[in-house]
């Protein structure tokens, strides 16, 4: 701020030196101009006297030749000298300017007036006396006048050259100094240029370091902008992600939403998704990317990434001997564990890592990310679905409950008069449960209870929907399945009861039998009410007739 004041006033200076500078010239050609008029003047005032000279010396000469002749024919001359003499004069008065030329001029004029005088007065006088006439002349009055004339004109004349000269003398010296003053402020112009110009260069010099750093500054922002928008839109992906994991079923369903999502989430990378199965090993659920396949399976203890501590390290780590014991390329791979509250509930694993460490850095930052938020939701879907299960789950069998029963009939109830196909209903009791509990105890009963519901999921198909109704009671929905071949299918699953070890760990009965009763929509009972009230009748029935057998429901138990 400082420097751009100086600059300017600096600046306004050297114009100013410059502009009188260039105006020298014109003030010289202003005096130069001035003196030429003054020469020319006083050359034609020179003219004028000389001329005048000339005209009295033409007078004189006629008046001479008159007063010796007295022939008029010379007095013709004497007259146009004398006619042309007095507008001389008056040019002689006017031509000069100055006070003292202008005394000189009319003093001039008066002389001559008075030669011109004299001259008539001789011709006069010689027009009556010749003898008077010449007496007149040799008394040398009019040489006198002449004499004093050309003196008077040589003075002036004189002191013209010498306005002349005193002109030019004055014209040298401007001329000099108006050099001298345009050298001088050259020089001053060039100085000051001179202590000018350190001061631009570093103005310049600060302006580029600030235009520099503003563009240093605008590139940084530029790239947090980019950075922020880029991290805005990961993060309204992951959410979007997080909701639909939420929204899934399971978090087997949830996964291939998952991959989905992670294909836009990390463009370029490709990647797999594990979820961990009960049974402790990982199974990919999804993929993504133009990668390499990965493992359909892996064991636990496969993954350097999972069995490098003995708890799950949720840190992204980089393989270097491949998963599942496959040879793998070194690097360009981060398998991230999905680790949420403590337990492991999958893994990610993704591929193709640059191989530029801020990108990869920053890849690898998002995988991360992505992960842990991944983690908590799988975990969290994973709780509901263990939530929801235990909710339809008889905990002592671990088949679907009474309260699932109730939902299932109704909805199969449903789909069986959409499609128009049979359902059928088996209700099976145990018989003579009490003494089975009152022998063996009540431990031991549920030992054959656990024991008969493993024999009932092993002899189910797929469709067939079993629940513990309540006590010793089991229930068994076979949606698409006649009564014919329900009856069929109740009687397999009764001789498999019969037939097998009831307490296999001992310290029970050797064997129990079952009683089943057997309904089917529509023909047995058109509501959910009207099927077990039919079935449970066949099953009183089946009780009433000695056990260990299979009733259909017939018109009687409607
Ligand atoms: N151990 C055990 N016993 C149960 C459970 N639920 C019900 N029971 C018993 O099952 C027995 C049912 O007996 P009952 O209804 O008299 O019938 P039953 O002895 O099987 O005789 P029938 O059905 O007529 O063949 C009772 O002794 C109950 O205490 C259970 O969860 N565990």
């Amino acid at each position: 701020m400082r420097n751009e004041k100086q600059v300017k006033l600096l600046a306004a200076v050297v114009f100013a030196i410059l502009a009188l500078a260039a105006a020298l010239p014109f003030w010289l050609n202003r005096s130069n101009q001035a003196l030429l008029d003054a020469a020319q003047r006083e050359g034609r005032q020179q003219q004028r006297l000389e001329r005048m000279l000339d005209l009295l010396r033409d007078a004189e000469s006629s008046e001479r030749a008159y007063v010796i002749t007295g022939k008029d024919a010379f007095l013709a001359s004497s007259l146009q000298a004398r006619q042309a003499l007095a507008p001389a004069l008056q040019q002689i008065k006017d031509g000069s300017r100055s006070g003292s030329a202008r005394v000189a001029a009319w003093r001039i004029a008066r002389l001559a007036e008075l030669k011109q005088a004299e001259i008539d007065g001789v011709i006069a006088v010689r027009r009556q006396d010749e003898a008077a006439a010449r007496a007149m002349v040799g008394a040398m009055r009019g040489r006198d006048h002449m004499e004093e004339l050309r003196r008077l004109v040589a003075l002036e004349t004189a002191r013209m050259a010498q306005d002349r000269d005193a002109g030019y003398a004055g014209l040298v010296a401007d001329s000099q100094r108006s050099a001298c003053m345009g050298a001088a402020a050259v020089l001053l112009a060039a100085g000051l240029l001179g202590g000018l110009l350190p001061i631009l260069l570093r103005m310049l010099r600060v302006r580029a370091q600030g235009v520099r750093a503003l563009e240093a500054r605008a590139a940084q922002l530029g790239a947090a902008a980019d950075l922020a928008a880029r991290r805005n839109r990961e993060l309204k992906l992951i959410a979007a992600m997080l909701r639909a994991v939420d929204a899934a079923p399971s978090s087997t369903a949830a996964a291939p939403l998952v991959g989905r999502y992670a294909a836009r989430l990390m463009p370029g990378l490709s990647g797999s998704l594990y979820l961990l199965r009960e049974d402790g090993a990982l199974r990919r659920h999804a993929q993504w990317g133009d990668g390499p396949a990965h493992p359909a399976e892996m064991a636990l203890d496969a993954c350097r990434a999972l069995r490098r501590d003995t708890a799950p390290d949720p840190s992204p780590s980089a393989c270097h001997d491949g998963c599942n014991g496959a040879e793998d390329e070194l690097g360009g791979r981060t398998c991230l564990p999905l680790v949420s509250h403590e337990e492991l509930v999958g893994m990610m694993v993704v591929q193709g890592l640059s191989s530029d460490p801020r990108q990869q850095e920053q890849q690898e930052r998002l995988a991360q990310a992505v992960a842990e938020q991944l983690a908590l939701a799988l975990g969290n879907a994973k709780l509901r679905e263990s939530l929801r299960r235990q909710s339809v789950l008889d905990p002592l069998t671990g088949l679907y409950n009474r309260r699932h029963f109730d939902e299932t009939l109704a909805r199969e109830l449903a789909r069986a008069r959409r499609k128009a196909a049979p359902l059928s209903l088996l209700v099976l009791d145990i018989d003579h449960f009490k003494q089975v509990n009152d022998r063996h105890g009540h431990a031991a009963g549920d030992a054959v209870l656990r024991t008969i519901a493993q024999r009932i999921r092993a002899w189910g198909r797929e469709g067939d929907v079993a629940c513990r109704y309540g006590g010793e009671e089991f229930v068994m929905l076979l949606p698409e399945c006649a009564v014919e071949a329900a009856a069929v299918r109740a009687d397999a699953l009764r001789r498999a009861i019969e037939s097998m070890t009831a307490s296999p760990g001992g310290g029970g009965p050797e064997q129990v039998t079952a009683s089943i009763g057997v309904a089917a929509w529509p023909d047995q009972g058109d509501g959910a009410d009207a099927l077990f009230w039919a079935a449970d009748k066949a099953l009183y029935r089946a009780k009433q007739q000695g056990r260990n057998r299979v009733t259909v429901a017939g018109a009687e138990d409607r």
